[in-house]
């Protein structure tokens, strides 16, 4: 489904961060661990193309990312890739529901208030449909964060340290959603992170250093 080969990224040529080769099949889940600074993000960011590899390949259900152009890649992304990021951004302006019909339309979708309802509701924060982004905690933040990366029922789900700023009932409650969602859509789910707290929760597990 997934696959990394060779994969090298630079900021500053000196200074090159080298990625083990790994493949992953469709509906699997792992947990990619790393020290803070060791390029967790950035691998991110390569998996889903928002950075092009400076050597090697990422490819996805055979397709290598490095081969798409600006728009392709924003094309495959918004249908094929839900990504958590570590810090939620959403339209400060919009409500709930407005945000994720906004995630389905750029991702080419039609807007389908009926699935936005129903992954809420899986989420616990269905009562939560027409309020104002602004006025949500930040565990439902979170919630909304998972749910847009979910809305368009992508087949890889990455997620940037979703876990490493909430408690343990939270961090459990969050891992739990990931990977129950990510079942349900036999989604494959990739989850960066230096939080060990996750580490009983994954068979599949990369150390990057
Ligand atoms: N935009 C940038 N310009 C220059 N260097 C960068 C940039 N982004 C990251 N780096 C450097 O690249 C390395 C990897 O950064 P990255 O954010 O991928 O690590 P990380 O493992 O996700 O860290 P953390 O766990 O602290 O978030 C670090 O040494 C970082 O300082």
């Amino acid at each position: 489904m997934i696959e990394v080969k060779d994969l090298t990224y630079h900021y500053r040529i000196d200074q090159p961060i080298q990625f083990p080769d790994f493949s992953y099949q469709q509906g699997q889940q792992a947990l990619i661990l790393g020290e803070s600074g060791c390029g967790k993000t950035t691998l991110l960011h390569l998996l889903s193309g928002l950075l092009k590899p400076k050597k090697g390949f990422v490819s996805i259900d055979g397709k290598k990312l490095n081969g798409l152009s600006g728009a392709q890649l924003d094309k495959f992304r918004g249908a094929n890739i839900g990504i958590v990021f570590q810090t939620p951004h959403f339209i400060e302006a919009l409500s709930v529901k407005e945000n994720l019909q906004f995630a389905q339309t750029l991702a080419g979708n039609k807007k389908d208030t009926e699935a936005i309802k129903s992954i809420l509701s899986d989420l616990g924060i269905g009562h939560k449909l027409n309020d104002s982004v602004k006025s949500l905690s930040q565990g439902e933040k979170q919630r909304v964060t998972i749910a847009r990366a979910l809305v368009n029922q992508p087949k890889l789900i990455l997620a940037d340290e979703p876990t490493s700023a909430l408690d343990d009932k939270n961090c459990r409650a969050v891992v739990k959603l990931l990977k129950e969602q990510a079942k349900k859509n036999n989604a494959t789910l990739l989850i960066v992170t230096h939080d060990n707290r996750l580490n009983d929760e994954f068979e599949q597990k990369l150390k990057l250093s």
